[in-house]
């Protein structure tokens, strides 16, 4: 909204309607907020239709499969040889070879035999020819020899074959009357290959829920729309989708809804037709906030709960409506996928005809101390790297929290599983054992864990190793604490870039006992700015610094306490404070946003951010980008794979090109 949209009278209105607010959210337990759902849904799966063999794959079958053949059909033979009386064969040898006259047949799959095979005799079948009336096993054709006599054709063995040898029995794969399927199963390409082999062409199968997915709010933009300074793009309506598609629903994506009654008023209408609606967003109660309003308007009974003790979703509004659930999740992505996992997700598997998921846990142990809220027990999305021992033992696994917080789209994606932390505690020590819920997927140990500062440069030696079919896990918890993890074993490679205050050395200070360095490469720090701003331009970074650091309007945009940037820009402005100082961003690409977006005039970041946002770069100093190994991993083959590509020209032709120096 536009302040030039609207009389000065209206924003007054307007900001004295959104400060006043309604009282937030009446909190209920996770537990409680669930029964009240569940005591109106209809969790009966939505009807039954068939569908072609082709189209099953996916699907989720509506009631048992029983055979209605055998399979094999018939007795076959396996081997491409002779069928033959095993009783004919006893006491064959090298000096005492049984021969068995050959019947005027020859037995190619797919033949229905005439003739019986008679004490004495034989008769030539192929790998899946049918058995013959009278035999009882088959001889490998390698291990006879055929002789021709002038009472006829002849096939000598050497050796007894035992009743069975190479037969395949009718009914041995599949038995007529047996269930091979049941209800509830979701078909994958090994089921269809069972059904195609009791020759069914049909399958019954659960009709798809209908989940219509709406986003709301006035920043929200499409993918592939452009998209305007503190608009974001909708990342729920995909996200919902797909995972409406990955639990056995057929996702009906109804776009984005402004923030506006008559609009979603229409839009909520129209998802009342499938047999879910998720909408996501304006369900806290903001000034904005209009989804919950209009989904309060629903009736037997509506609404049964809005808001729950829960750390991501507090503002989770759960809805039903003559048995069909309707849900606001909140607008923030985590928050949002959080949500649909622990309520809407089991609903969806419900009505898709699937039976519960079983959540699988592992034990752990945290590394590093969690601070919590208290109220509300939270959930922390977790990476799991094998500790110090490195072997396969899930005893040894260490949970490192990816804490992006409950806006970040990416925590479930780099997420193994999650931890909670009660609604009581105020932080979990480090060293507290824990229990990661696993998230679906089964856990696969990576080849290489790197922990530590993450660099955009690492990429061109990650991605080649990616190329290379290696599995990589990188996690991004600064150089400080990649230092601890290999102190304490728990990864490969522990990139760091840590400068010595009282020399200006770099990252060697850093070492001790069982460490070592590989070098990395070298980064150009300097102050960055937006072109053109005489305050700045033509100066040596020095020279600007002292310069703008007493100038009241000029912004300063800091990095965090700890790292190494920070404590150049200390370095840089001795005891000047300019203004801006306690501003801490927390990367190179936090520092170069907030200066091209004019909400700071200066920082200190990487060449590579000043490049990426087309800002001028004064240069300050070098800063060392290097690998900290923990000496025991050092001869790991994915650790010398790592080591050896750095040293290639192209990792190191990629890193200039991105402007590192190596
Ligand atoms: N005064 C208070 N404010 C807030 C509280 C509170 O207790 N008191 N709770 C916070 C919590 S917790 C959450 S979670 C959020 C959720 O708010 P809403 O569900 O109303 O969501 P919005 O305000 O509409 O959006 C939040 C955030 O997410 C972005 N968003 C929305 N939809 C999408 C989408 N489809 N794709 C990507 N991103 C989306 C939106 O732009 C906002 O940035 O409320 C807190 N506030
Ligand atoms: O519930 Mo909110 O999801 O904590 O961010």
């Amino acid at each position: 909204m536009h302040s030039s949209d609207r009389s000065r009278e209206d924003i007054r209105r307007f900001v004295a309607q959104a400060a006043r607010q309604d009282q937030f959210l009446e909190v209920v337990s996770g537990e409680e907020a669930r029964a009240r759902f569940h005591r109106h849904l209809d969790l009966s799966p939505r009807g039954e239709e068939r569908v072609p063999l082709a189209a099953s794959l996916g699907r989720v079958l509506s009631a048992d499969v029983v055979a209605e053949v055998d399979v094999p059909g018939f007795d076959r033979s396996v081997v491409d040889g002779f069928a033959v009386r095993a009783a004919d064969t006893v006491g064959a040898a090298e000096d005492r070879p049984v021969a068995l006259r050959l019947n005027d047949e020859v037995l190619a799959a797919g033949h229905a035999p005439e003739l019986t095979v008679e004490p004495g005799t034989a008769t030539v079948i192929a790998t899946g020819g049918m058995l013959p009336r009278g035999a009882d096993a088959v001889v490998m054709v390698e291990t006879t020899e055929a002789v021709e006599r002038p009472d006829g054709l002849f096939v000598t063995l050497t050796r007894p074959a035992t009743p069975g040898a190479f037969v395949a029995a009718a009914g041995s794969d599949i038995g007529r009357g047996e269930v091979v399927l049941r209800k509830g199963q979701a078909l994958t390409s090994r089921e269809i290959g069972v059904l195609a082999a009791i020759g069914l062409a049909e399958v019954p199968v659960v009709r798809r829920p209908r989940v219509a997915i709406l986003s709301t709010g006035d920043e929200i933009v499409a993918p592939g729309q452009p998209i305007r300074t503190g608009a974001v793009y909708d990342s729920n309506g995909a996200i919902l989708a797909a995972a409406v598609s990955e639990l056995g629903g057929e996702p009906v994506p109804l776009g984005i809804a402004p923030d506006e009654d008559a609009a979603l008023e229409r839009l909520v209408a129209q998802g009342l037709e499938c047999d879910a609606l998720l909408l996501s967003g304006g369900t806290s109660k903001g000034a904005g906030d209009r989804s919950h309003r209009i989904v309060a308007q629903l009736s037997d009974p509506g609404i049964v709960a809005h808001g729950v003790a829960l750390k991501p979703g507090k503002p989770l509004c759960l809805a039903v409506t003559g048995g069909k659930p309707v849900v606001i999740l909140p607008g923030f992505p985590t928050s949002a996928m959080f949500t649909f996992h622990s309520f809407v997700a089991p609903v969806i598997r419900a009505l898709a005809g699937l039976p519960p998921a079983l959540a699988e846990e592992v034990p752990a142990t945290l590394p590093v101390r969690l601070g919590s809220e208290r109220g509300r027990t939270e959930y922390v999305m977790v990476s799991l790297v094998h500790g110090a021992g490195g072997g396969a033992n899930e005893d040894e696994l260490v949970a490192y929290p990816l804490s992006k917080g409950s806006g970040a789209v990416t925590a479930f994606s780099h997420a193994d599983g999650f931890l909670a932390i009660d609604a009581q505690a105020e932080a979990m020590e480090a060293g507290t054992p824990v229990s990661v819920q696993l998230l679906g997927r089964a856990l696969a140990p990576a080849d290489l864990i790197v922990v530590g500062s993450q660099c955009i440069g690492l990429n061109a030696v990650l991605g080649r190793l990616i190329g290379e079919g290696m599995s990589v896990k990188a996690l991004n918890v600064g150089s400080m604490g990649g230092l601890a993890a290999a102190r304490r074993g728990e990864c490969d490679i522990a990139p760091v870039h840590l400068m010595d205050p009282a020399t200006g050395a770099y990252n060697t200070p850093f070492l001790g006992p069982g460490l070592d360095l590989v070098t990395g490469y070298r980064r150009m720090q300097g102050i960055v700015f937006r072109r053109g701003d005489p305050r700045f331009e033509g100066r040596t970074a020095q020279e600007a610094a002292a310069a703008v650091a007493g100038l009241a309007d000029c912004i300063l945009i800091n990095r965090n306490a700890g790292s190494g940037t920070r404590i150049l820009t200390d370095r840089l402005l001795g005891t000047a404070r300019p203004t801006g100082y306690w501003t801490q961003a927390k990367s190179h690409n936090a520092v170069a946003v907030a200066v091209a977006q004019n909400r700071a005039d200066w920082g200190v970041a990487i060449e590579t951010a000043a490049n990426l946002y087309g800002l001028g770069f004064l240069p300050l100093q070098e800063e060392h980008y290097d690998f900290v190994i923990p000496t025991a991993r050092r001869d790991r083959p994915a650790v010398r794979r790592f080591v050896e590509a750095l040293e290639t020209p192209e990792v190191a032709e990629a890193l200039r090109a991105m402007g590192f120096i190596r």
